[in-house]
């Protein structure tokens, strides 16, 4: 697979500080912490049912996390770099029943009020929600392995906005208890981890222009992933409301 040439890119090579400002540069400009949707949804201006669809769709985006990472391992020639990337899988698998993410998610699920076998089937969510999903999976399997490292690179700025998230949603509604989020508190840690490596990564080994170019085009795609995941919230849920066939239909309230 060629790595993809971005036609914003100069051809000069950047220093590795400044290929990390241009990826810090990008999650200013483009990461979910800025959708209308997470506003509304951090300053506790949602109903319930409306909290339950984003539960409900963000379960599909951690369930595939594994199956991403797993696509990645099998990129890594080297037993350093796979030992590194499966402690992800871990993360979100648990190492045995009751434990791990996907797990913690499901709680977090059933805390607003979801049945976890409805969640679990995946049945109620977005077709947008389920094209953004696989198109993040999709990538990290077909591009290079330097693209599907740079483009878990979000998490850079993810322990930000899980801050506000857990904040505004404690103080915001009166049916989320610090139980119900605790999803979020292992991130706050595992987060940092992920990209103290992944950041590594691609500063050593986006050498040339092209490279780092593909590097600052896969940042972009993921936001694009995220970002896409909550329009199609918002459209659904929020304004105009359009709900589509088979998709989750909140009680009324
Ligand atoms: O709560 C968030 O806003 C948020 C964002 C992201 C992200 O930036 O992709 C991840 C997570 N959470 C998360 O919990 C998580 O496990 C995760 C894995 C990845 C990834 O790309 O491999 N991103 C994220």
């Amino acid at each position: 697979m060629n790595v993809h040439i971005d036609s914003t890119a100069t051809d000069r090579v950047l220093a590795p500080d400044e290929l990390e400002a241009a990826l810090r540069a990008i999650g200013a400009e483009r990461y979910h912490h800025l959708h209308p949707f997470h506003r509304l949804l951090h300053a506790g201006a949602l109903t319930r049912g409306q909290v339950q669809a984003w539960a409900l769709n963000r379960y599909y985006y951690q369930a595939m996390i594994p199956i991403k990472d797993a696509h990645a391992l099998t990129k890594m020639p080297a037993p350093e770099l796979r030992r590194e990337w499966r402690r992800r899988i871990i993360d979100h698998d648990g190492d045995g029943p009751g434990t791990g993410g996907i797990e913690r998610w499901l709680k977090l699920a059933e805390g607003v009020g979801l049945d976890r076998s409805y969640v679990q089937s995946t049945d109620g969510i977005l077709p947008g929600t389920r094209f953004a999903v696989e198109a993040y999976v999709n990538f990290v399997r077909d591009r290079l392995i330097l693209e599907g490292i740079a483009s878990s690179l979000t998490e850079m700025f993810s322990p930000g906005i899980i801050a506000d998230r857990v904040r505004g949603m404690l103080a915001g509604y009166a049916f989320i208890t610090e139980e119900t989020l605790a999803y979020f508190t292992p991130r706050l840690t595992q987060a940092p981890q992920d990209v103290d490596f992944a950041l590594r990564y691609v500063k050593a080994e986006a050498r040339t222009a092209a490279e780092q170019a593909a590097v600052l085009a896969a940042l972009r795609f993921k936001c694009d992933v995220l970002w896409a995941q909550l329009d199609a919230l918002y459209l659904a849920y929020v304004d105009p409301g359009l709900i589509p066939p088979g998709a989750f239909v909140p009680a009324a309230e």
